[in-house]
């Protein structure tokens, strides 16, 4: 059973034991601003402006510089393993190859490792690009295919990604920054499901909040990486 928790920080509410840094807020997010009771995620860590706003366009530039599968609702890169979404498996090396991280994607993996977020350097990376009106179902990722931690980088815009208990239904909307990072361990990573709502805005404090294009870049290490 989650607890319940609220804690507000220069005026911002925030998820006990989730949040790092209040950090700055950016425009098209103050639904993070919203005073709301807040329930607490155990193993999942909020950082906000992980990324500084050139470090986010340089990525952004390498990311559209190179091919996006179309074969989603939604485009996305597969880097190092093709996860397939049907089967709910990692494509092993005989069959279709993904291409090798870039070294974008190794730099930032190596930076995980380094500040302990991540304990090795991520073999799998899947960029997600999200225009308006589009989401992710409810699910928890792949458990036999992927390690204890998945890190999550948001770019471009921002929006609200909602957490929620199988058992309990207790649930958590956490807003994502441009320029965050999220990691999910733990029960954030073994028990809750978590879903971005297939929609074009999101609830704030004054209104709905217009989304943009999203593009996230998440980070897993494999269960058995020599398949
Ligand atoms: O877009 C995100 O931040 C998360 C994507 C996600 O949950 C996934 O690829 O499994
Ligand atoms: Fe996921």
């Amino acid at each position: 059973m989650p607890r319940l928790a609220c804690e507000s920080v220069a005026g911002l509410a925030t998820v006990r034991g989730m949040s790092e840094t209040p950090g700055q807020l950016s425009p098209g997010v103050d639904a993070i601003s919203r005073p709301q009771p807040s329930v607490v995620v155990p193993g999942l860590r909020y950082i906000a402006d992980w990324l500084t706003p050139g470090a986010c366009q340089a990525l952004l530039s390498d990311i559209d510089a190179a091919a996006w599968s179309a074969r989603l609702k939604r485009r996305v890169q597969h880097y190092g393993h093709r996860y397939d979404y049907g089967r709910r498996s990692v494509a092993g090396h005989q069959q279709e190859a993904a291409p090798p991280l870039p070294e974008w994607a190794r730099r930032t993996a190596a930076r995980l490792v380094r500040e302990g977020r991540m304990d090795r350097e991520a073999e799998q990376v899947i960029v997600n690009e999200y225009q308006p009106g589009q989401g992710i179902s409810a699910h928890v990722d792949c458990l036999p295919c992927f390690g204890p931690v998945i890190a999550a980088i948001s770019l471009v815009s921002g929006c609200l990604m909602d957490f929620t208990h199988p058992e309990d239904g207790a649930k958590l909307a956490v807003p994502l920054a441009p320029g965050s990072l999220l990691v999910m361990s733990g029960p954030a990573r073994y028990t809750w499901r978590h879903a971005i709502a297939a929609r074009k805005s999101d609830p704030g404090t004054t209104g709905r909040i217009p989304r943009g294009r999203r593009v996230s870049v998440t980070f897993r290490t494999l269960l058995h990486p020599d398949q």
